[in-house]
């Protein structure tokens, strides 16, 4: 294994696994495993790029910290030369929040100052001009960020904000000197080392700029950001000889299908609203939940009453009712809830031979890979930016698990699609 990466929740484990398998084009990427939880086995030979799932992103800071720096020995162990901590492209965080810390933390493990900080991914709209984030043509803090449930991002000045976390001061290498090149980046990270910054906060507003700060970052032991940063990593360890690169071809996955969706943010809900003119969907009606009127066993039934059909089931609801639901049970115990029934259902699901199945939502992912044991998935074609199919080892299971805020309107038809096969594209 050369590269490590560690993601703060498991639908960004996949978009950064996925930057890694697709690498450059003309070039393609490395062979990328995506792993759920910190694995008690060795790698297996052929992995390039091991990528670890936490589910840290809103939890204590000890906590965090002490995951990120066990996840970071399990890769030392397997050989890595390089480290990347990955957060989100929307930074999302809260002042005691743990991006800087557990930043700061594996640079300290690591012995290293100077460290790229970049959550750009201008794939989808996420950019990086002197310091403050932009989620397309608004601020971060225009955004519907502001308002997220959890991590509410009021500043988009992403310096300032991160400077709120960490011990040390955070510096900003800005687009003038990424423009100039690798060479300047790589002086001007120097620089900031040498002044006590261990945290940098790099522009970036192009792919060209994040290919630029992945040049400069050769060699280097550790950086963070959003999957962008990893644009440019691929192509170092293909220059120097140490990863093939080359195409992969996934012949995929056929059998029974499902759709879970417990991701309430405006993409999944225009996505499901698009899904439903022409398949069968449930709303599941969560006061029923909250009551034990409704579980896994009415869900069953409709799922397996409509195989063939790509059956949807979701929980997503606009932020208003949202907010009311939240008011009625108590955020987390409304979370906890439907987190656990979407986890049940997809555990019983796969008893019952699905094989195919679409997650919408990082929580909600994140609760269904943990009650699926998943262990080690390997990275396949990407479905649409940030979104890669992840096949089990036997192909004997093939997933989507989608952040909230990706895919394209039609993503839920088109994912089972390509969990289905014969697509082949430019990675190992
Ligand atoms: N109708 C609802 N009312 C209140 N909470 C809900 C409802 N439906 C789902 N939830 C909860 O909202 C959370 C949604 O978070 P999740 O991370 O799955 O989606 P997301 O925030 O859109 O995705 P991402 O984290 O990838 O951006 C989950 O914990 C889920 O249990
Ligand atoms: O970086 C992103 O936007 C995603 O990978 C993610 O982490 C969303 O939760």
């Amino acid at each position: 294994m050369l590269l490590g990466v560690i993601a703060d929740d498991f639908t960004g484990a996949g978009d950064i696994a996925n930057t890694l398998a697709k690498g450059l084009p003309g070039q393609g990427g490395l062979a990328v495993t995506q792993y759920f939880g910190i694995p008690s086995s060795p790698a297996a030979a052929a992995v390039e790029a091991g990528v670890i799932s936490l589910k840290t992103r809103s939890a204590p800071i000890g906590e965090a910290i002490a995951q990120a720096l066990a996840a970071l020995e399990w890769l030392q162990t397997q050989g890595c030369v390089q480290y990347v901590f990955k957060y989100c492209s929307t930074f999302d965080s809260t002042p005691e929040g743990n991006i800087g810390p557990v930043g700061e933390a594996i640079a300290g493990a690591l012995g290293v100052k100077g460290v790229i900080a970049c959550p750009a991914f201008p794939t989808v709209g996420r950019t990086v001009h002197q310091g403050h984030l932009f989620v397309h043509d608004r601020l971060l803090s225009e955004s519907s960020m502001r308002h997220h449930p959890l991590t509410p991002m009021p500043d988009p000045d992403i310096r300032r904000w991160l400077a709120r976390q960490t011990n040390d001061p955070v510096g900003l290498v800005t687009v003038a000197t990424v423009r100039a090149g690798s060479a300047a980046v790589r002086d001007a990270l120097d620089v900031a080392a040498g002044g006590g910054q261990t945290l940098v906060i790099c522009d970036a507003a192009v792919d060209e700029d994040l290919v630029t700060l992945g040049t400069a970052a050769a060699g280097m032991p550790f950086l963070t950001g959003g999957s962008g940063i990893a644009i440019g990593l691929p192509a170092n360890f293909i220059r120097s000889g140490l990863a093939r690169g080359g195409v992969s071809h996934f012949s995929g996955v056929d059998g029974p299908e499902a759709i879970l969706a417990g991701s309430c943010s405006t993409a999944t809900r225009q996505q499901i609203a698009i899904h439903a003119k022409n398949h069968p969907v449930l709303a599941l009606d969560v006061d029923a939940i909250m009551a034990g009127r409704l579980g896994v066993a009415e869900i069953l039934d409709f799922v397996t009453g409509h195989h063939g059909q790509a059956p949807l089931v979701y929980s997503s609801d606009d932020p208003s009712d949202v907010e009311e639901l939240q008011r009625r049970y108590g955020r987390e115990k409304l979370a906890r809830t439907l987190d656990g029934l979407f986890a049940d259902t997809a555990r019983e699901l796969v008893k019952n031979g699905v094989r195919r199945l679409v997650v919408a939502g990082g929580e909600t992912s994140g609760a269904v890979a943990q009650a699926l044991g998943l262990g080690a998935l390997d990275i396949g074609p990407e479905i649409d930016p940030g979104v890669p199919i992840l096949a089990g080892p036997n192909r004997d299971i093939a997933l989507a698990l989608k952040s909230g805020n990706f895919g394209a309107p039609d993503f839920f038809e088109k994912a089972l699609k390509f969990l289905k096969g014969d697509v082949t594209h430019e990675r190992r």
